[in-house]
């Protein structure tokens, strides 16, 4: 292990030797094993001794895969720690609450990822299943009884809804406090405004910026372009990526050039929905490519009959980028993890 290391670590620095996936991933696990933030970034921030060498933005010839699996594994060490000191100090655990409308089958995925995640962490979790024809009324009936109970902490609504139900006004019932998917109005523009605090930070976004600083990748001053704006992903992500001072640029459906934005960046976040739209001419050499896209798509080989694509063209930006999320096993981890945290923070708030 500790020769592959060496080896890796020169070999980074220099064209000649050739790493294979196998010792790419061992790389990647020793670079980003030690967590180099709190928690409670960037408030308490303080960084690890030995921290992992910056990624270099010079034109490369190593891409570092960026195991999002084992970097949310370590966060869920934490989050585990934190609940069992909890429970001993006031006898109480973190609770999260999940509501599923309808049958879609990844939703419901998706949902039961979340689920076990919860019962792996010791949170405590509640999952209200309601059928796709459900009414306004009933899920807002719902919300009332989990903003209301005292146990609970968090309460997520998975999206999407079915199209009958007005999605603005159904989120907007969910208490302030306990919006762990923090898409109210009142915490995104407390993201995006200065001198402010949201009190919580939309688990995608947060989870890219969590890998980003895990693996060394410095975001100050760098060009950052962010490929869509909508509301759970894109729009809060820009909004992060330009508080941790990068300079940052929106591409989205109606952009002109994306190609030649996307060259510029140094950091590529890529949250489209488009498979392999992101391909490896986009990329300026080094650029640190972050790839949210979680696309099925058809594959009677796979297990379950299709397999998951990101947007990013995975196999030409090897060689290309410094460093590279892959799909499955990047974002989408993260993604849960920082779940768990935004649960985590949610109940050390509450003071029942
Ligand atoms: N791994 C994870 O944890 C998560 C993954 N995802 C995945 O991320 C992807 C994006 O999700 P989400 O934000 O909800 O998707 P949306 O469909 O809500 O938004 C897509 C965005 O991409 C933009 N877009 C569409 N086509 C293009 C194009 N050709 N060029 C540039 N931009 C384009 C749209 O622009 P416009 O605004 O102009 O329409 C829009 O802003 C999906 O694959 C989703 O599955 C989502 C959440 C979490
Ligand atoms: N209110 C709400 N909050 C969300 O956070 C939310 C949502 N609605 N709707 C849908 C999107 C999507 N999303 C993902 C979460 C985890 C993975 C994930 O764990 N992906 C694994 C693969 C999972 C698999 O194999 O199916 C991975 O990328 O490795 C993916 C996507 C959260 N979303
Ligand atoms: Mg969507």
């Amino acid at each position: 292990m500790l020769f592959i290391a060496r080896k890796a670590l020169a070999s980074v620095h220099s064209k000649a030797s050739r790493l294979t996936a196998r010792e790419v991933h061992c790389l990647s696990s020793i670079l980003l094993s030690p967590p180099l933030v709190s928690l409670d970034f960037p408030e308490n921030w303080t960084p690890h001794s030995d921290p992992p060498p910056p990624v270099s933005f010079e034109s490369v010839q190593k891409t570092l895969v960026i195991d999002g699996k084992v970097i949310a594994e370590e966060i869920r060490t934490k989050i585990v720690n934190e609940v069992c000191k909890m429970k001993k100090a006031v006898g109480k655990v973190p609770g999260l609450a999940v509501v599923l409308v309808g049958q879609q089958r990844d939703s419901q995925t998706y949902v039961r990822n979340k689920i076990i995640a919860c019962e792996e962490t010791g949170i405590k979790s509640v999952l209200a299943e309601l059928p796709e024809d459900c009414t306004e009324e009933q899920i807002i009936r719902v919300l009332t009884k989990f903003n209301e109970d005292t146990s609970i902490h968090g309460v997520l609504v998975q999206l999407p809804l079915p199209q009958h139900l007005d999605e603005v006004k159904i989120l907007n019932m969910v208490r302030l406090e306990k919006d762990v998917d923090g898409f109210h109005p009142l915490h995104m523009g407390n993201l995006a405004m200065r001198g402010r605090e949201p009190l919580f930070v939309s688990c995608t976004p947060k989870g890219c910026v969590e890998l980003l600083i895990r693996s060394g990748v410095e975001i100050a001053g760098k060009n950052a372009v962010v490929i869509g704006r909508s509301n759970i992903v894109g729009l809060p992500m820009s909004l992060l990526l330009q508080r941790h001072d990068a300079t940052v640029s929106t591409v989205h459906a109606f952009s002109k050039d994306p190609e030649h934005i996307t060259r510029e960046a140094d950091i590529v976040v890529a949250a489209a929905g488009i498979p392999n739209l992101v391909r490896g001419s986009w990329l300026k050499p080094g650029a640190v490519v972050i790839d949210v896209g979680t696309c099925p798509v058809e594959d009677s080989s796979c297990e379950h009959g299709y397999r998951l694509v990101g947007d990013v063209c995975y196999e030409e930006a090897l060689g290309v980028a410094s460093a590279i999320t892959p799909v499955p096993g990047g974002v989408g981890p993260m993604t849960i993890a920082m779940l768990l945290c935004n649960t985590l923070d949610a109940a050390k708030r509450i003071s029942f």
